[in-house]
């Protein structure tokens, strides 16, 4: 407990803030939305590269009062205003879904760099459009990025790195907010702002699985969701269960709720692989072999610097090599954890970490890699957003609700 204090005291309050450099990039905020000063104001105040400059809301007094609150120095009239600014570099859109597309297509036209809040957009048929953009494929052309956070997180690579995507049997992903951490007035259960649980949460675990298995699925089986009915909310769900089929009939699960028991508890990621044969000369020789089939968990896939650990959960085998009879077995359990990149292991121990960098600080830190034209040691491109809408879509198609619709935008491109 005492760890998780004094991890999330230093990365709200960090005790010795760099001086900013010369050439740090500025930001803008499209929206006083509530998820910007976990994705932006806060990591930035350990980036020296990066100043968050500027904040645009519908209505200024809101947009003034979250300045204000996150020290930020100016105040536009309008997210136009903000985006067409000479002065600002780089835009955080944490808009509603729906309104996603329309504002990074507007801000890279603009030639922002563009930070977009997950889920990318409303589905695939957008992502297509706003990730092939042709103004993305010039020389020098802006930087996008869907602000998947989680997947920058060292618990995260360290878990995936422990796993061989060719040796995964299944993975089942689960993830939830309590009832009181939502309410039905939320950008998540309006259908026009393409909502829904999936959109929320559900993303997260999609992308556990897709990463998990290394592959895209092929179908989704079921999706099972309860949802409402009335007005705004029509259609957006606030659970869902799906199972999805990958390549070799390997089976996927994932779940999720918006409206969750009262305890929190945090979302999960766990793989059964296959026997696989562990080489040892001295069994070997004996006409033996020695095989492990493995479980791996990852609990707390999106907010590792809560709290997280790794649980594998080793079964091994000793087989007759002639005949493959199971001569002995045991069990063999460990957990590890990955609060930096240093505890992360030897592969990763050059990349830089703190204890206090939450998720978003990591990916923060890639961001202004890539748009400085440095090396970024993890990515989710363009591609990458897209399969994940596609897998979106799928399940949503399934279940019965439909696909969150296209934005009128889209038909003016
Ligand atoms: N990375 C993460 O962990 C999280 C990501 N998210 C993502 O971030 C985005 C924003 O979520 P969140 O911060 O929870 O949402 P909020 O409702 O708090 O913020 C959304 C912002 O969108 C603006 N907005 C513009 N048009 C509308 C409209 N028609 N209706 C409502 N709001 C509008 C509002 O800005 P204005 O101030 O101009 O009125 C509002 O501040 C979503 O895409 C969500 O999926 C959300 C939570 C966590
Ligand atoms: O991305 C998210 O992660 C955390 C949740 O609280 C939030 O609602 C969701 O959109």
């Amino acid at each position: 407990m005492a760890g998780i204090v004094s991890r999330l005291w230093e990365a709200f309050s960090p005790s010795n803030p760099p001086p900013k450099s010369a050439d740090a990039l500025r930001f803008g905020i499209l929206g006083a939305a509530t998820i910007a000063p976990l994705t932006l104001t806060n990591p930035a105040k350990t980036h020296p590269e990066v100043i968050v400059q500027a904040i645009a809301a519908r209505d200024r007094a809101k947009a003034e009062k979250f300045a204000k609150a996150n020290g930020i120095p100016e105040v536009k009239a309008s997210y136009e205003e903000l985006i067409d600014d000479p002065n600002i570099d780089c835009v955080l859109i944490p808009l509603p879904n729906a309104l996603h597309f329309e504002w990074a297509v507007r801000a890279i036209r603009a030639g922002k760099h563009v930070l977009l809040e997950k889920p990318a957009v409303s589905n695939a048929q957008e992502a297509e459009a706003l990730f092939r953009l042709p103004e993305l494929s010039v020389p020098n052309a802006p930087v996008l990025l869907e602000a998947f956070h989680s997947r920058f997180y060292p618990s995260w690579i360290k878990f995936r790195s422990l796993i061989n995507p060719d040796d995964v049997v299944s993975v089942k992903s689960a993830s939830m907010i309590p009832w009181w951490g939502t309410s039905k007035s939320d950008i998540h259960f309006n259908y026009n702002l393409s909502g829904g649980s999936i959109m929320a949460m559900g993303t997260y675990n999609f992308a556990a699985l897709r990463m998990l298995f290394g592959a895209e699925p092929e179908e989704c089986i079921s999706c099972n969701t309860h949802h409402y009915t009335d007005g705004e909310h029509h259609d957006c769900d606030w659970d869902f269960h799906a199972t999805f089929r990958f390549p070799g009939g390997r089976i996927g699960e994932a779940s999720s709720t918006l409206r969750g028991p009262t305890w929190w508890t945090p979302s999960t990621a766990e793989v059964q692989l296959r026997a696989v044969l562990v080489p040892e000369a001295e069994l070997e020789k004996s006409g033996q072999e020695k095989f492990r089939i493995r479980k791996a968990t990852l609990h707390g896939i999106v907010h590792g610097i809560f709290w997280h650990r790794i649980d594998l959960h080793d079964m091994f085998e000793v087989r007759e090599k002639s005949t493959g009879r199971v001569v002995r077995t045991w069990t063999e359990t460990n957990s590890e954890k990955a609060y930096t990149f240093a505890e992360a292991g030897a592969d990763f121990a050059g990349l830089p970490s703190e204890a206090s960098w939450m998720s978003f600080r990591h990916q923060l830190e890639q961001f202004v890699n890539r748009v400085k034209g440095r090396e970024t040691t993890t990515w989710v491109d363009g591609n990458e957003s897209i399969r994940q809408m596609r897998m979106i879509d799928l399940a949503y198609e399934k279940s019965g609700l439909g696909a969150r619709p296209s934005s009128k935008f889209l038909g003016t491109l």
